[in-house]
């Protein structure tokens, strides 16, 4: 059975050394950005898009005050016909002696509400289908696509042309729809495209495994990282409306009675105003929609800019708007658990520890495609005991992230877990069954018990947050009672662990160092005192010195705050320095476990001499590297028997007959597992469940 949630959750408060977080301490640095009012205000420092707002505020100001300001009526005729422009008529008269500028005031009206209004509608229809498709995947979104495709694919101007014939005289509201219905596909595709790539990525993938709703996501990971494209496709949206609704009216398939920019330019043409040379009666409209819609790429270029945190460091950035604040505001989940009590003291680790934090059991996880199964794990079984840090060597390929996503539930299709236990016991005793949680339980667990170091920093934290928002967006999802405050608070006490001054919780992703960045996802992987952590290649992309100061922070940390670590790397000397245990893997099954020292001073399976004979070490005597010969198997036609026995130089007939189970070897410690037929009891008895071969039996004592 599951472990209950409330059985696993901690204090709301308690920092990792049982401190309440809530010590309200907190600098005014700890980085959820700038108050909202004060980050809009930074969108007018560029010059540009402060002319592009000034105008489009204008024009908008302009068409609601129209009725009171316009000198005349629009539609009144007079005896000053084709006048041009006069101080009693500022923008001349019409054929008819109407006044150009009372018009052009109520023209405005009729233009920017259907161009606002078509671009709110085409915005909301394009995000909900995009997003959504892109999202949930699947069914729905092949449902959705299909949908958006078959719009994409009707040609829109004569659909539009067509539509506003049958709607003639349903005036704004007419076109709006027209403009909806012929205009949101385009947004959706794109919306969806991004979706699809976004959700792929690290970081909405952490955010996923750190419990936070879908909902969530998609407003805080998801949406903030297409802010540009929907101002696009917004600000598109308007002037694309105001240009059709005037090419309608001007081919007189608008309600040419009702007054707008299309509909002068309609009665400027009937009236032969190009003919006549009254320039004042058609120029004026054209200009307002060449203006505006001038004045809102200006805006979209701004928006651009602000939404993008490189953009903004290069043209608008502040160094105040770097500066984070304490008092943002969110929302939070109402989602209550009773504290969790607090974990005991820490002891140090030791090999003859039985207190097993994690239990893996015959775990067996294939990647199904079309040409069939690839077994990337199989059979696996290891402990992790409490405070240990267990190092996961192997080839590329080997299936060590593969197990590392299986232990965590983080596994994407194609891969399926096929077969396997994994237990996790929490420090009073209780244990849970992984595999079998539900969604909310696993939210709880992840994060809660668990949490992962991703990686590549740079992909697992999202571009546009702030650190100190990241890191807080963890505690807000699993610690909801917890005020700004104490939110704060804690995110400076997590800097401060990994050694990052709290001044850089303001800082977006980019303008940290890779080692920052790293011990940035460390923090994230700290927020809520799990009981192990799951580090995959951390620091694989740092330089050595970089790579040792995080591997020190880490091991002081293990020490300092009692958690247990499975380590994942290519680097095999970093490996040996940091576990207290080595596990190998090789095509998919681990083939030696060992305590570290004892591997390094006497490995046991000949691919771990291998491995070992590859690698420069730190410390010892000197060794010759001489690598291993061949290349790792291909996972879906493994060799028959033992799948090192192609590059094994030890490799026997029998090796081909029987896959060898994990023999008890000996070794300086005496805790060695490894699953090579040297180490077989040549007189035991057969073990039906490993061989291929019953008759070539060699089998010694298994686990
Ligand atoms: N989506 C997938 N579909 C099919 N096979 C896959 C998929 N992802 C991984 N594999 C296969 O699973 C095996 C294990 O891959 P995995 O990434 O777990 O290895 P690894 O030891 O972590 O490698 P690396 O150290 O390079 O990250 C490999 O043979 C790989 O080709």
């Amino acid at each position: 059975m599951a472990l209950q949630p409330a059985a696993l959750a901690g204090s709301d408060a308690a920092g990792p050394e049982g401190d309440p977080a809530g010590a309200g301490a907190a600098p005014d640095t700890a980085g959820s950005g700038a108050a909202p009012h004060r980050v809009w205000l930074r969108l007018l420092r560029s010059p540009l898009t402060l002319s592009g707002l000034v105008i489009v505020l204008a024009f908008v100001v302009l068409a609601v005050i129209a009725p009171w300001i316009s000198p005349y009526d629009p539609s009144a005729v007079s005896d000053s016909t084709l006048v041009g422009p006069s101080a009693s008529h500022w923008l001349g008269t019409t054929q008819n002696g109407q006044d150009v500028l009372s018009q052009m005031l109520y023209g405005a009206r009729a233009s920017m509400l259907v161009g606002i209004g078509a671009a709110v509608l085409t915005t909301v229809l394009s995000v909900a289908v995009g997003v959504t498709a892109g999202y949930v995947g699947g069914i729905g979104d092949e449902v959705l696509s299909l949908l958006a495709n078959v719009f994409l694919v009707l040609p829109s101007l004569p659909l539009t042309i067509i539509l506003a014939a049958y709607l003639p005289h349903s005036g704004s509201l007419g076109i709006i729809l027209v403009i909806t219905v012929t205009g949101w596909a385009w947004g959706a595709r794109v919306l969806r495209a991004q979706t699809l790539s976004l959700r792929r990525r690290d970081f909405v993938e952490a955010a996923r495994a750190t419990g936070e709703p879908t909902w969530r996501i998609i407003v805080k990971d998801i949406l903030p990282n297409q802010v540009a494209v929907i101002a696009a496709s917004f600000l598109g949206t308007v002037t694309m409306a105001i240009l059709t609704q005037a090419s309608l009216a001007f081919l007189g398939l608008a309600d040419v009675t009702q007054w707008s920019w299309g509909t002068i330019l309609y009665w400027a043409q009937t009236g032969s105003a190009l003919l006549t040379g009254a320039w004042w009666w058609f120029v004026p409209a054209g200009l307002a929609i060449a203006v505006l819609g001038t004045a809102l790429s200006l805006v979209n270029f701004g928006i651009d800019e602000f939404v993008n945190p490189r953009l903004r460091q290069a043209g608008i950035g502040t160094k105040k708007a770097q500066r984070g604040q304490v008092a943002a505001q969110r929302t939070r989940r109402a989602r209550h658990r009773p504290p969790r009590s607090p974990r005991p003291a820490p002891a140090p680790f030791t090999q003859d520890s039985t207190d097993v934090v994690l239990d893996v059991r015959d775990l067996r996880v294939e990647y199904v495609g079309e040409g069939g199964r690839t077994p990337a794990v199989s059979d696996v079984s290891f402990t992790l005991r409490r405070g240990e840090v267990l190092g996961i060597a192997g080839e590329s390929g080997s299936g060590k992230s593969t197990l590392a996503y299986a232990i965590t539930r983080l596994h994407k299709p194609p891969a399926e877990i096929t077969h396997g236990e994994v237990r996790y016991t929490a420090p009073d005793g209780r244990t849970a069954d992984v595999l079998a949680m539900d969604d909310a339980e696993l939210r709880d667990f992840r994060w809660e018990e668990l949490s992962i170091v991703f990686q590549s920093a740079m992909h697992a934290l999202n571009p546009v947050l702030r650190i100190g928002t990241q890191i807080e967006d963890v505690i807000v999802a699993h610690r909801p009672k917890l005020d700004a405050r104490e939110r704060a608070a804690r995110v400076v006490e997590l800097l401060g662990i990994v050694g990052i001054p709290a001044d850089r919780a303001g800082s977006y992703p980019h303008e940290l160092s890779g080692g920052m960045r790293q011990r940035a996802m460390i923090a994230v992987g700290l927020a809520l005192d799990p009981e192990i952590i799951v580090m995959d290649e951390p620091t694989t992309a740092l330089d050595v010195v970089i790579q040792r100061q995080i591997i020190e922070k880490i091991m002081e940390l293990k020490d300092r705050l009692g958690f247990s670590v499975v380590f994942i790397t290519h680097d095999l000397s970093l490996l040996i320095e940091l576990s207290d245990t080595i596990a190998v893997m090789y095509g998919g099954k681990v083939v030696e476990t060992a305590p570290a020292g004892d591997f390094y001073r006497d490995p046991q399976h000949p691919y771990s001499r291998g491995l070992l004979a590859s690698f420069p070490t730190l410390g010892g005597p000197k060794r010759e590297l001489t690598g291993i010969p061949g290349s790792p198997p291909d996972l879906r036609r493994l060799p028959s028997g033992c799948a090192f026995r192609p590059r094994c130089p030890h490799a026997f007939d029998a090796c081909a007959a029987q896959v060898p189970p994990l023999y008890q070897v000996g070794g300086p410690g005496g805790g060695a597992l490894a699953a090579c037929l040297l180490h077989a009891d040549p007189h035991a008895e057969p073990d039906p469940n490993s061989a291929t071969d019953p008759n070539e039996l060699a089998t010694g004592e298994t686990r």
